[in-house]
C-alpha cells in the first residue's frame, strides 16, 4: 500500500539483508519503521505486538526462522537442527491463537529438511521466508477480488448510488498482513473500482486496533468511514445501517468456527438477529484443519491487565500519553480473542473463493485437506 506516495509492505528485507517492519505501536500518530536484528528481538516484536495480525505474525515468524538460522551453529548440522527446533518452540509460544504463526514455523522446518548443511538450510530459510511473505500478499489480493463480488451484489440493490455500508472489527487490513489485508481487501478492491463504500470501524477495545490502525489505513486510502464505539454495531444493524459485516480471523477450524478479536462473536450475534450477512475473510494459512469445535479447542490468548486498565491517546499539545481508566485497586482480565461458531457465519472468503462456513463448504475449496491434522496448537 502507498504511504505518502511510497509503496510499503509491512515487513521486508533490504539489499543488505536487514529486516524492517512498520512500527504498529506508534500509529496512528506517527508512521515509523523499525529494524529487527536478532531472533530474540523478533520474538519480542510478535509478543509485544510491534507487529500483529494473523498474516503478518506468520510472515514475521517465517523471517524469524531465517534469523534463527543465521544465529545457529554453522559447522555442525545436528547442533544446527537442535537449535532450530528450540527456536521453533520459542516462536510458537510468542502468541498462541493465530494459526499462521505455527503454520509458518512448520513450513520452515519442513523446507529446511531439504538442505544437508547449515549453509544450505540457512539459504532455504531465507527463500522460504520471502515466499511466505509474497504468498500472503498474493492471497490477500485475491481475497479482495472474491470479496468485491459480494459488495458489487449489495451495491446493485442500493438506490441512487448509495454506498454499501460495511462494518468491520479490529484491524484485518494491510497492516495485519504483508499487504492488502483480509477483511479490508474487498473494501479496497471495491473502492478502487469506483464502487461507493462506507466502513463502520469498531474501535476494538482494549488495544483499539480499529481506532488506531483501521481508521488510519482507510483514511490514507481515501475510503469513507466512521469510527464507532464497540457497542454501537447492534444499534446500527437494527436501523438498517449495516449491509454486511466482514471481519478477519486468527484461526478457522475444519467446520468453519472462527477465532477473531474479542468482541467479534457479539457482532455475529447481532448480525444474525438482524439478518445482516456476516463474512469472515482469511488466507489458507489461517485454517487449522486439525480442529473442529472452535469454542472448545482453539487456544485463546490472555494478555496483561494493563491493556484494559490503561489507554493511550494524543493530548491537545500533540504528545501521546497513557492514562489509567479505572480505580488504582481494580483488577482486570484481558482475553484477546473469541470464537464465532459457524452457524453465525454466512460465508468464508479465502484466496480460493467464497464458501459456506461448514465442513462441506470448506472441502469444496480445499478437497486436499479432508481428514488432515496439520500442526500442534
Ligand atoms: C486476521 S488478521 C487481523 C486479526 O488480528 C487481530 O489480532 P491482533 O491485533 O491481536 O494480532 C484481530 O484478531 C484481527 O481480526
Amino acid at each position: 500500500m502507498n504511504i505518502d506516495g511510497k509503496a510499503y509492505r509491512t515487513i521486508w528485507l533490504d539489499e543488505a539483508d536487514r529486516l524492517h517492519v512498520i512500527d504498529q505501536h506508534v500509529l496512528p500518530h506517527r508512521f515509523e519503521t523499525a529494524t529487527i536484528t536478532s531472533f530474540s528481538a523478533l520474538c519480542d516484536a510478535i509478543r509485544n505486538m510491534l507487529v500483529r495480525g494473523a498474516g503478518l505474525i506468520g510472515a514475521t515468524a517465517g523471517y524469524g526462522m531465517w534469523l534463527a538460522a543465521c544465529e545457529a551453529p554453522a559447522k555442525d548440522t545436528e547442533a544446527f537442527d537442535t537449535f532450530m527446533s528450540d527456536a521453533a518452540t520459542a516462536l510458537k509460544r510468542t502468541r498462541p491463537t493465530a494459526s499462521n504463526l505455527a503454520w509458518a514455523v512448520d513450513r520452515q522446518l519442513a523446507a529446511m529438511t531439504r538442505g544437508s548443511s547449515p549453509e544450505e538450510k540457512r539459504h532455504i530459510a531465507k527463500v522460504t521466508a520471502q515466499a511466505i511473505a509474497d504468498e500472503d500478499a498474493e492471497a490477500c489480493k485475491r481475497i479482495g477480488e472474491h470479496g468485491k463480488t459480494l459488495l458489487e451484489a449489495l451495491a446493485a440493490k442500493k438506490a441512487n448510488g448509495a454506498p454499501v455500508n460495511i462494518l468491520t472489527h479490529c484491524n484485518a487490513g494491510w497492516l495485519a498482513f504483508v499487504d492488502y489485508g483480509s477483511a479490508l481487501s474487498p473494501v479496497y478492491a471495491a473502492h478502487n473500482a469506483g464502487l461507493p463504500v462506507h466502513v463502520w470501524v469498531d474501535e476494538t477495545r482494549p488495544r483499539n486496533q480499529g481506532a488506531s490502525l483501521t481508521a488510519w489505513e482507510l483514511s490514507r486510502h481515501g475510503v469513507p468511514h466512521a469510527l464507532i464505539a464497540d457497542n454501537a454495531g447492534g444499534h446500527l444493524m437494527q436501523h438498517g445501517q449495516v449491509d454486511i459485516v466482514i471481519v478477519g480471523a486468527d484461526r478457522v477450524t475444519r467446520r468453519g468456527d472462527a477465532a477473531n478479536k474479542i468482541g467479534t462473536y457479539l457482532k455475529a450475534l447481532a448480525a444474525h438477529d438482524n439478518g445482516v450477512p456476516f463474512y469472515v475473510a482469511l488466507p489458507s494459512s489461517t485454517f487449522d484443519f486439525s480442529l473442529d469445535d472452535g469454542v472448545a479447542e482453539i487456544p485463546i490468548e490472555e494478555r496483561g491487565a494493563a491493556e484494559v486498565r490503561i489507554m493511550s491517546g494524543k493530548t491537545p499539545d500533540g504528545s501521546v500519553l497513557d492514562v489509567q481508566i479505572c480505580p488504582d485497586e481494580t483488577p482486570a482480565r484481558n482475553w484477546a480473542f473469541d470464537v464465532t461458531p459457524n452457524r453465525l457465519i454466512t460465508g468464508l472468503i479465502s484466496e480460493r473463493g467464497v464458501c459456506q462456513a461448514t465442513q462441506e463448504g470448506i472441502d469444496s475449496l480445499y478437497p486436499e485437506s479432508a481428514g488432515t491434522a496439520r500442526h500442534d496448537s
